[in-house]
């Protein structure tokens, strides 16, 4: 018989923490047992317009979650000032955090592997939960051993607040592992309108648009002699992340360490 996997959910009601609760709540072997945000502290999820009608108890302290409630997994979908900080007290507590938050980065995730191996506990970060989104990443890192002149356009939605995106330095961090080392461009070029050629990763360019109507989207352009090489992944609907994050639930029960970036559970 599947375990049933109790999980707790931080910035419930925000556009990526509402789609998880819905898919939480829609998992017969999942149930949720709280969730966290600012506004709605000792009401039920079901008093909540568009939340589903689950007498779910909500909190805005983290500590009092845990000890009033029974907690195996936390999925944390908030911001980067305060994910690191949700990832501590999960820890603390004895409670495996799945994270989407990002901005993290890569001390934050050096120190916070420090405290899941200490604890001996489980722990995902996944910039992208999207299968799609791994998929662009894992054909990015295959065509840079081939083709070593990157430039990385992200697209969001105009609420986001880290830029580039997470998987933007995802992408740019695998392509990095396999990529010979290379400064792109022409060396004397001059940069006559500051940020005109977007963030440096490692002699790559990460270019953040942001612009109302997008969701996630994403463009890994490769340039090579007389060709080009254009690999894109569209998350047109939130939806689009809720497999990946069901998988990262189950997947933690079974770990004692932290693991960064979903391609690491998917094989
Ligand atoms: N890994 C992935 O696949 C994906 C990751 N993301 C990431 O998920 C995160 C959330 O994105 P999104 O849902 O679009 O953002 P929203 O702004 O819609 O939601 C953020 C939530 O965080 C909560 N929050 C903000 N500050 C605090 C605080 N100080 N303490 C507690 N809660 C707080 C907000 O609560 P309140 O309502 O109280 O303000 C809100 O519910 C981002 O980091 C984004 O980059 C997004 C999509 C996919
Ligand atoms: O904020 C978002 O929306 C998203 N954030 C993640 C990121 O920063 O890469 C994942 C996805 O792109 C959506």
């Amino acid at each position: 018989m599947t375990q049933t996997i109790k999980v707790a959910i931080t910035g419930a009601a925000g556009k990526m923490g509402q789609e998880a609760v819905r898919m939480v709540t829609s998992t017969p072997h999942f149930q949720l047992v709280a969730a966290i945000d600012r506004e709605n502290d000792g009401k039920l999820l079901s008093e909540i317009e568009g939340m589903p009608s689950v007498d779910v108890k909500m909190y805005n302290d983290l500590h009092r979650a845990f000890t009033e409630q029974d907690v195996d997994v936390l999925i944390d979908l908030t911001n980067p000032l305060v994910g690191r900080k949700h990832m501590e007290i999960a820890f603390e507590h004895g409670v495996r955090p799945v994270v989407g938050t990002t901005g993290f980065n890569e001390k934050d995730v050096e120190e916070l592997s420090r405290i899941a191996e200490e604890k001996n506990l489980g722990a995902i970060i996944a910039p992208n939960f999207a299968i799609g989104a791994i998929l662009m990443m894992k054909f990015s890192q295959m065509a840079a051993r081939y083709l070593p002149d990157v430039e990385i356009i992200e697209m969001h939605h105009d609420k986001k607040m880290d830029a580039p995106s997470g998987t933007a330095v995802k992408t740019a961090q695998m392509i990095s592992e396999v990529r010979e080392p290379k400064q792109q461009g022409n060396p004397e070029e001059k940069e006559e309108l500051q940020g005109a050629k977007g963030a440096e990763f490692d002699g790559m360019r990460i270019h953040s648009v942001r612009l109302p109507g997008l969701v996630a989207h994403q463009e890994v352009l490769f340039g090579g002699i007389g060709q080009t090489l254009t690999i894109r992944h569209d998350s047109i609907d939130r939806t689009s992340f809720m497999p990946g994050i069901r998988l990262a639930v189950e997947t933690v029960m079974k770990l004692d360490l932290l693991v960064y970036g979903l391609e690491n559970i998917i094989e």
